[in-house]
Parts: C-alpha cells; structure tokens; sequence
C-alpha cells in the first residue's frame, strides 16, 4: 500500500512571522484557517484586492494585518512561512523561487509539488487537536473524517486530560517510574474486553 511520508508538527504562529499573498477565496480560507487554529498568529496579508469576507475574518485579531499593494520580494522578508495563493501561476511561481531563496518554508495553494507543507484538516476539542492529511489525496475526505472525528470524540475528553495533567504534575519517582504510573491509570482507554 502506498503511504504518506509527511512528518507533522504543529507550530506556533504566535511565534513565527506568516505571509499570506492572496486575499480572494482562497486567501480567506487559508487566513481563516490559520486564525481558527491560533487566534494570536502573526500574520500579513499582501493582495492587490481583498474579498470582502477578509475583513470580518481578521476583525478582532491583532496580530493580522492587511496590506493592500502588489507583492514585492521584501514581503518574504522577516516571514518563517508563507503560503502564496493568488490566481496568477507564474506570481505563485515567483513567490515560491524567492522563498526558497529565503529559505523560507512555503505552501503554494493550487500546486502540491511546490508546497514545503500541506495544511490539514484539523479536529479540535479543548486541548486535544488531531490533524489530518490524505497527502494530498482527497482534502475533500479530510474535511469528512474531520466531521466523523468531531462527532465521535466526547466533549468529557477535556476534563480527563485537565485531571491527567494535575496527575503528572504530582507524580514523585524518576522519569521511567512516571511513564508506568501514567500508563498504569490511561489503560482502561484502551481496554479490550
Ligand atoms: C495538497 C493541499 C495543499 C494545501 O493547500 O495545503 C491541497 C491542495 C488542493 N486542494 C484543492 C481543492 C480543495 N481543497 C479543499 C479543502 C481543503 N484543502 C486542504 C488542504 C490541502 N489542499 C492540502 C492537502 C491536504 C491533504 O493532505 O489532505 C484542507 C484540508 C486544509 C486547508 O486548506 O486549510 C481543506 C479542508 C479543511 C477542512 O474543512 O477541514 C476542498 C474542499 C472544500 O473546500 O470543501 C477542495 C475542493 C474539492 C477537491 O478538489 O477535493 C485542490 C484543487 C484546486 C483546483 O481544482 O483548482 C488542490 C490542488 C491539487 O490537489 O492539485
Ligand atoms: N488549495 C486549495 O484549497 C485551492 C486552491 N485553488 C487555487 O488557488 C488560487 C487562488 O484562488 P482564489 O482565491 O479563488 O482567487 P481569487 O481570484 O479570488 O483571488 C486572487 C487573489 O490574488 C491576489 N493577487 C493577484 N495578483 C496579485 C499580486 N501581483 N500581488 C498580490 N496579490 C495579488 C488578488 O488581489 C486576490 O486577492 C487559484 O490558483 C486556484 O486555482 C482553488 C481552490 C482550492
């Protein structure tokens, strides 16, 4: 069976410097994406014109800024990722050459083989996230899973990992003696009968 070889991490954007370059639809669900993800994510967005859904996304955010202007090389400057969706192939095509001249990791919406990474489709609950890849498959069976997954895990999962957190940071012994305690209490998840 073929497999998906992509190694995910999940960043923290309030950390990092992100340059969008597009502000239609697609631009919007990237930036709504981000946001949905990391409300304090540092963000600009560079577009020769926004959707008007862009404002109501950003509002409220004030780590994005939009920047109403053609895209320029100085953009990337600063930035530690960018994600370039603009409907002109050979703009996406500049932004990818001057970011990898960066050095700057870079998603290219339309163009799997020039994107650095791939954004997921992301469940959350509290503080529990999963994100899912079909590696570049089918976005549109990630988008579903996601909703499974949303139905299935219980709201309750919360409080278990809030408790479990209080735990481990009680727990006395050196570190291997901690791993079989925390093992020991979270078997009943797994439990067959
Ligand atoms: C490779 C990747 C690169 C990247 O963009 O990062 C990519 C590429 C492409 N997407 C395309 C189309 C669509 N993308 C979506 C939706 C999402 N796309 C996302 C990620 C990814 N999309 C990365 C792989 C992720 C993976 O590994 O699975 C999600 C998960 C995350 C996000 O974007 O935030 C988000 C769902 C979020 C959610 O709701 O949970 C929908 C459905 C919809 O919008 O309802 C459609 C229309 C239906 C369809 O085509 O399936 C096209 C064709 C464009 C064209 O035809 O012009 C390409 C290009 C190509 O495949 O060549
Ligand atoms: N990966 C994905 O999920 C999907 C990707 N796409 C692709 O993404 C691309 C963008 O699609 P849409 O957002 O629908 O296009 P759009 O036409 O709605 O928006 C294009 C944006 O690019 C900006 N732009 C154009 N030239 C610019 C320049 N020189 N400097 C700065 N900004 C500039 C415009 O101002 C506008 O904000 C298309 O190529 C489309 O094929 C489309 C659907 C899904």
């Amino acid at each position: 069976m073929e497999q998906n070889h992509l190694f995910p991490i999940f960043l923290k954007l309030d950390q990092l410097q992100v340059l969008v370059v597009g502000g239609g639809n697609v631009g919007c669900e990237k930036v709504g994406a981000i946001l949905n993800n990391c409300p304090a994510a540092r963000v600009t967005v560079v577009a020769t014109w926004f959707a008007p859904e862009m404002a109501g996304i950003v509002e409220g955010f004030p780590n994005v800024t939009l920047v109403e202007k053609p895209f320029s090389c100085g953009d990337i400057f600063g930035k530690d990722l960018v994600i370039a969706a603009t409907a002109d192939r050979d703009l996406n095509y500049c932004i990818w050459e001057k970011s990898k001249a960066a050095k700057v990791l870079i998603n290219v919406a339309d163009t799997p083989a020039l994107c650095d990474f791939y954004l997921s489709s992301v469940v959350q609950k509290g503080n529990l996230k999963i994100a899912i890849s079909t590696n570049g498959k089918s976005p549109t069976i990630a988008k579903r899973l996601k909703e499974v997954l949303n139905e299935s895990i219980p709201e309750g999962l919360e409080s278990i990992l809030q408790h479990l957190h209080a735990i481990r940071d009680r727990l006395k012994g050196d570190f291997s003696e901690k791993v079989r305690k925390l093992n020991e209490l979270t078997s009943v998840l797994v439990k067959k009968d």
